[in-house]
Parts: C-alpha cells; structure tokens; sequence
C-alpha cells in the first residue's frame, strides 16, 4: 500500500512526513522539477517547511505517473487556485483525501475544493481539515484533525494518519468541516488586522466571536451542521489561525495594515483568505445575506479601503440584540 501527496508545499510536505514516519510509503509530487530534485538531495523542504527531515519512506518526485503509481489513495495539497490544474495534469487514484482549506463560486454557487475533486476526478472524497499548522505537525506535537466524508473512506484516513501525535476524528459532515476551514481564513484575515492596528485583545476576542458567529449563518445556510463550526474544524482552526505566528492568513492582515502591496502578502505561502472572502462576499450578495466581517475584510484587501475605516464601519453598525 502506497500514499501519493500532490503539492510539495508546507502542508503536502507535513503530512508526507507524518505518513512517511508511520512506516507508510509516500510518494511526493513536486510541481516544478528542481523542487523535487532539491528535496531528494537535501532530505528537507528548505522553501517551505524548513528544518524538517524527510524520513527514508518519503520518495519526492515530479514525474505523475511515478507520484501516482501503485497508490491506494492520493492526498491533494495544493494550494485552491492550483487544484483544477493539478488535477489536469496528474494520473488518476482509486480516491482522494482533500487537504486544502479554499472556496469556489461560479455558476454551480459555492463549492468546496472536496467538491471540485469529486467533480473532477468522479472519485469519492474525504476532507481533512482542523487546528493543523504544518510546522508542528511536522516536528510531531500534538494536533487533532478531522477526516469528513464517505464513513467508510472517513474511517480510513482515520487509521492512515493517526499516531501518538495526531489524533482523527470522524465526520459524516464534510461540508461543514470544509466551509469552517475556509471561513476561518477570512476571519484570520481580519484578527491580523486588528493586530496590526494594535487595537487590543477586547476588540479581537469581539471581532472572533462575532465572526465565528458569521461561520454559523453562512456555513449552515450552505448545509453544514451547526455544532461542526463549534468543533475542530471550525472554533478550533479558528483559534490556531487566528493567535498564530505561523499562520499567513493572520500575518497578512497584519501586512495588509502596513500597507504591504497585494503581491508581497503571498510572500511567505499561499493566503487563501484573500480567494475565500472573494466567494463568500459574491454570494452573500446574490442570496441577500449579511455578512459583516467578510465585507470589511473584502474592502480593505481587494478595494483599498483604510482598514480603520472598515472596522470603526463595523462598530458604527446599527444596535442589536446578541
Ligand atoms: N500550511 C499549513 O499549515 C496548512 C495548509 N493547508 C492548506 O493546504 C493548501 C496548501 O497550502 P501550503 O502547503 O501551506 O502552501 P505553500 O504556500 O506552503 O505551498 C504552495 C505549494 O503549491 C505549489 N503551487 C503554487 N502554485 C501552483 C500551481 N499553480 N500549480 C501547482 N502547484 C502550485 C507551490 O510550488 C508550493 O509547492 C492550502 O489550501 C492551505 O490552506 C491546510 C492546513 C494546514
Ligand atoms: O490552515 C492552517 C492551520 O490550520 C494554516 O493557516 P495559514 O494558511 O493561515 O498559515
């Protein structure tokens, strides 16, 4: 039995290593060639997980059909605006476990990147998803996941991945697990800002809750169960995003105040809360729903408003019952 990862960034590398040091033969795919070549000379990800051993059963390639060959199951973690490709170009496996936290809108309304796998590939999916920033699961402190999908696949991506350091949960609701991941990122997106603005712990405990409160209305309106967003995948990488140096959804809040430019605030990873908050606006706008954070976040990353206007437009909102 062989895993395949796809993405050779911080994340795809983390849980190749997790794998790999379980005894599980995990095959790599780099998308460009020299990144492959660099991991198998230097047994470490230098440009994205730094420091890290590559254990002997993690073999990095950049050639599909080695990355897919005799795999069980490939594991998909590219960045959201990469999957479409990705999956263009790659061989395909019995089935998927959907690794990337992103949101898509288009004609279809919004789906989820399992979803755009399961389009895609016509393969069944489960999601992972949960507080799981790739530095620590990488040097093994302990973290919890969840895996959401098919019972049956759900309960083997459980066996897969779990050790003494990373425990999985089963969920029945991926949706759910899957729009919590994503709408944290926006939420992370907005807690850098107040950080960066040095507004205090009072204003970032309020801007959390009532975002974690956005994640409700929105998350269920698309069908996900309430008390998932109350779990792992929703408070929980809520709160590891959002008070973490490690996350670069929160450092580019925190960049976007100091006026970093657009291009530079993916310097350090991919930032999937400037794609999400983009689908997330789109369809509060179509169904007519409200959705404050998300709102203020969009103007400040994608229409140059001044992110103290956005927020003192937020305290300035009409009164309200909790
Ligand atoms: N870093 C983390 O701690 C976690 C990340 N994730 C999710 O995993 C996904 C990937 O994130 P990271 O690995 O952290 O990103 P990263 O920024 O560390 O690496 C991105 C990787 O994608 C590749 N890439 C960029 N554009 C591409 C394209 N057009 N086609 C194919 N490959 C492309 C890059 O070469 C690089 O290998 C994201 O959706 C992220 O939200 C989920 C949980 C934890
Ligand atoms: O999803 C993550 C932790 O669960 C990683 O967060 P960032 O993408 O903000 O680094």
């Amino acid at each position: 039995m062989r895993v395949a990862v796809l993405g050779a960034g911080a994340w795809g590398t983390a849980l190749a290593v997790l794998l790999a040091s379980k005894g599980v033969p995990t095959r790599l795919w780099a998308r460009r060639k020299a990144q492959a070549e660099a991991l198998q000379a230097m047994r470490e990800n230098r440009d994205y997980l730094p420091g890290v051993a590559i254990p002997a059963y993690l073999y990095p390639t950049h050639d599909p059909e080695e990355a897919l060959e005799g795999a069980e199951l490939a594991v998909v973690a590219v960045p959201s605006k990469a999957l479409r490709e990705t999956l263009a170009v790659l061989p395909p496996a019995p089935w998927y476990v959907s690794a990337t936290k992103g949101l898509f809108y288009g004609g279809e309304g919004v789906r989820t990147p399992a979803e755009v796998v399961e389009a895609l590939t016509q393969r069944p999916v489960v999601a992972l998803s949960g507080p799981n920033h790739a530095e620590e699961v990488a040097r093994f402190l302990p973290t919890a996941s969840v895996a959401a999908g098919p019972e049956d696949l759900a309960r083997r991506v459980q066996a897969l991945f779990s050790g003494p350091t990373f425990r999985v949960y089963t969920s029945r609701d991926r949706r759910g697990v899957e729009l919590g991941g994503a709408v944290k990122n926006v939420l992370a997106l907005a807690a850098g800002m107040v950080d960066g603005l040095r507004l205090g712990d009072n204003a970032k405990a309020a801007l959390l809750t009532r975002g974690l409160r956005e994640m409700v209305r929105f998350g269920t309106a698309l069908g996900g169960e309430e008390a998932t967003f109350y779990g792992l995948a929703g408070l929980g990488d809520l709160l590891a995003t959002a008070y973490s140096l490690h996350s670069r959804n929160r450092m580019a809040g925190e960049n976007l105040v100091r006026g970093v430019d657009r291009e530079a605030l993916e310097a350090r990873g991919v930032v999937e809360g400037l794609y999400a908050v983009k689908a997330m606006v789109a369809w509060g706008k179509e169904q007519g729903v409200e959705l404050p954070v998300a709102e203020a976040v969009h103007r400040v990353a994608h229409e140059g408003l001044d992110p103290l206007a956005a927020l003192k437009a937020l305290m300035a909102r009409e009164p309200k019952e909790e």
